[in-house]
């Protein structure tokens, strides 16, 4: 069996960055950009007021002065003239600002009869004034290594960018597999369960970028197993769940491999998740879940997700944080255990405790988990107030 490290450098051979498309700002969201945007021009363009108030040249700002009200610029609406000696202008927040070198005076800090404004006796520090150019010049490049956040389409709308070139999103097919499995909403059978996994890996694909086509169940038949395959075409990524181990109705590697599946690994130390199976199916590839519920989440969230990140263009790792542990644990067998476990804030490191019922097929212990405690293989028992890694799961 290969590591944990060993299988994700194999799962990430199999994919790579998919081709980039050009998509409006406001379907941008959550996708990741191919290409740089540049500014279309230089922000703010003038420099400009961010009170409401009055503007005032540097040699007018004396304490108690008396200022005759000449103009006005408002948003939009720039004062056009000059100012002589003693002059001011009625200026808004956003509007431009008529010379360099000037202040504006809140408003609510000058007492005004008719024309004139009479500044207070002790001034401001601050001009309240945006420089020309504080948040970025014209051409200036955008281009994160991530998702784009509400606030990077902000940030490009604010550029003038009203297309941004992206990584397509991948697009994956879904097949769980068991004649044991009815769909939420059905009535199951006295020996059947319900499907859930499509419902918790489909979702932590759809979270990580990718558009999830769910296929029908497959039955524990191959001619089941093949049909629905064949509805998996045209996908990027090919995921199943169950029939990968060893029982007698574990068809999936065997009819996989008939239809050309080309392995890059079946079985890993990992616990839960041992009978992972990944490989290359033509031009998409193909990952084999587990058909335990909580090892097909874990190994969607250790593996499927960073594949989806690859093909997105993205940084595709692990990344523990630490925690302190709050109970003692056990020592671990053979296999890297990723343990179901609750972390509590704290001041300083979180607290992290392991859920007592560790069985994969626990869905609710799985719902209320939001960490993985991860348990390097081999490890012995370990203290409360230890310091060990997790995965967050929220
Ligand atoms: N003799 C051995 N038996 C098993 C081994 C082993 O090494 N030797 N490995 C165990 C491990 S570890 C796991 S994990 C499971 C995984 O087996 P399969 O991938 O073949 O999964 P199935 O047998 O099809 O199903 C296992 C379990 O999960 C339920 N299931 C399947 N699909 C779904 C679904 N879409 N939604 C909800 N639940 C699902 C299924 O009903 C079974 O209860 O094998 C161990 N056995
Ligand atoms: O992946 Mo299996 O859970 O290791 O039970």
């Amino acid at each position: 069996m290969i590591s944990v490290e060993e299988a994700l450098a194999k799962v990430l051979e199999l994919v790579g960055p998919l081709p980039a498309e050009t998509v409006p700002l406001r379907a941008a969201l959550g996708r990741v950009m191919a290409a740089p945007a540049r500014a279309g021009l230089t922000q703010p363009p003038f420099s400009a007021s961010a009170m409401d108030g009055y503007w005032l040249a540097a040699p007018d700002h004396r304490p108690g002065a008396t200022l005759t009200v000449v103009g006005e610029s408002a948003a939009g609406r720039s004062f056009g003239g000059t100012l002589a000696a003693g002059q001011c202008i009625r200026i808004f927040t956003g509007a431009p600002v008529p010379a360099d070198g000037g202040t504006v005076v809140l408003q609510e800090n000058v007492t005004r009869a008719g024309d004139a404004i009479t500044l207070p006796d002790t001034l401001a520090e601050t001009d309240n004034i945006r420089p020309r150019g504080q948040d970025f010049a014209e051409g200036a490049e955008f281009c994160p290594a991530r998702p784009l956040t509400p606030a990077d389409l902000g940030l490009l709308a604010g550029m003038n960018v009203a297309e941004v070139s992206v990584y397509r999103r991948p697009e994956i097919a879904l097949i769980a597999t068991g004649d044991e499995l009815v769909m939420p909403g059905e009535a199951p059978g006295p020996d059947q369960i319900l499907c859930s996994n499509n419902f918790v890996v489909g979702a932590i694909a759809e979270a990580a970028g990718a558009r999830v086509r769910m296929l029908p169940i497959a039955r524990d038949t191959e001619d089941s197993l093949r049909g629905v395959f064949a509805l998996a075409e045209g996908a990027d990524l090919v995921v199943t769940s169950g029939g990968a181990s060893v029982g007698s109705h574990d068809l999936v590697g065997q009819v996989a491999a008939e239809l050309g599946l080309e392995r890059s690994f079946w079985k890993i130390a990992m616990r839960p998740g041992k009978p992972l199976m990944a490989g290359k199916m033509g031009a998409a590839a193909m990952l084999g879940l587990p058909g335990n519920p909580v090892s097909a989440t874990v190994c969607a969230h250790l593996f499927l997700v960073p594949m989806l990140q690859k093909m997105q263009g993205l940084p595709a790792t692990h990344a523990p944080r630490r925690a302190m542990l709050a109970e003692d644990v056990g020592p671990t067998g053979p296999r890297t255990h990723f343990m179901r476990a609750r972390l509590r804030e704290t001041e300083g490191l979180p607290e992290i405790t392991a859920f007592a019922n560790q069985d994969s097929a626990m869905l609710s212990v799985l719902a209320e988990a939001d960490a993985l405690l991860i348990r390097p293989l081999g490890d012995g028992p370990r203290k409360a107030g230890e310091i060990v890694e997790y995965l967050p799961l929220r």
